[in-house]
């Protein structure tokens, strides 16, 4: 058997990929979401309440469909990231990454020696298929996909670098966290986010690198797929079905 086939990966750059933030923590949730038609869900280890084993349940709930799961952890622990990739996660999302050392730390917790530090989970792991992929320690790198998040002032100051570390093969803009840490607390439309914005997507265009960034309102996911960014995601599950209740209960008992 061979390592399996990274589609997100494959399609980094290209059409706009259009995908949603997956909070409820459960694959039951996560596989319906599959079915609908984005072609990508962040699983969220940051701030949806998940553990190693939520996320690979939601794994191994949306394998079978053409949506790619994007798992994000919620923290740069090396052992935590170890952990992620043995579980089978192909695409792995960090956040708060403000300098090309950081991206460098990170891009090595995902390689085996020489190359990096990750230990060898070998037939213990679904990663290797319980060993099935025999080469897995030495082609797991090629279809594994590395995202960074941009939310920070620095983190801006140094996109450039951080998006052109080898190994790095997408850069995320953490619109919420970059507006906040700048002092326009939860305004991302603020002009002075913006223009750092479209600096860290220019700086990750430069790099030959793909760019992506959560955008649930429709006009800024529209501004940002004419702007270029290759990834948006677009909803988050938890709002939509919020949302849609209300408007429900709307309908039948009014605004009180
Ligand atoms: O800063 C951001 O924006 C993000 O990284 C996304 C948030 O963490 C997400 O949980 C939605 O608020």
């Amino acid at each position: 058997m061979q390592v399996p086939h990274n589609p997100f990966k494959a399609s980094l750059t290209g059409d706009t990929r259009y995908g949603c933030w997956a909070g409820f923590a459960t694959g039951y949730a996560g596989e319906i979401l599959a079915t609908t038609g984005f072609d990508w869900l962040l699983i969220d280890g940051e701030h949806a309440p998940n553990t190693v084993p939520t996320i690979l349940g939601q794994l191994q709930a949306v394998a079978a469909y053409p949506c790619a799961p994007v798992v994000r952890a919620v923290s740069h622990d090396p052992a935590l990231i170890k952990q992620l990739l043995d579980i089978g996660t192909q695409t792995l999302m960090i956040p708060m990454v403000d300098t090309a050392e950081q991206a460098a730390q990170l891009v090595a917790a995902t390689r085996y020696p020489p190359q990096g530090f990750r230990g060898v989970g070998g037939g213990l792991t679904r990663a290797t298929r319980w060993g099935e992929v025999e080469d897995y320690m030495t082609t797991a790198h090629e279809e594994l996909c590395l995202i960074v998040q941009v939310e920070s002032r620095s983190g801006v100051d140094n996109a450039d670098a951080i998006a052109a570390t080898p190994g790095v093969d997408a850069v995320f803009v953490g619109p919420f966290d970059l507006s906040t840490d700048i002092g326009h607390i939860g305004n991302p439309n603020h002009p002075e986010v913006q223009a750092m914005i479209r600096h860290t997507l220019d700086a990750t265009r430069a790099a030959g690198k793909a760019a992506g960034i959560l955008a649930p309102v429709e006009e800024d996911a529209k501004r940002y797929a004419d702007w270029g960014f290759d990834f948006i995601a677009v909803g988050i599950d938890i709002s939509l079905l919020r949302q849609a209740a209300k408007e429900t209960v709307a309908r039948y008992k009014g605004d009180k």
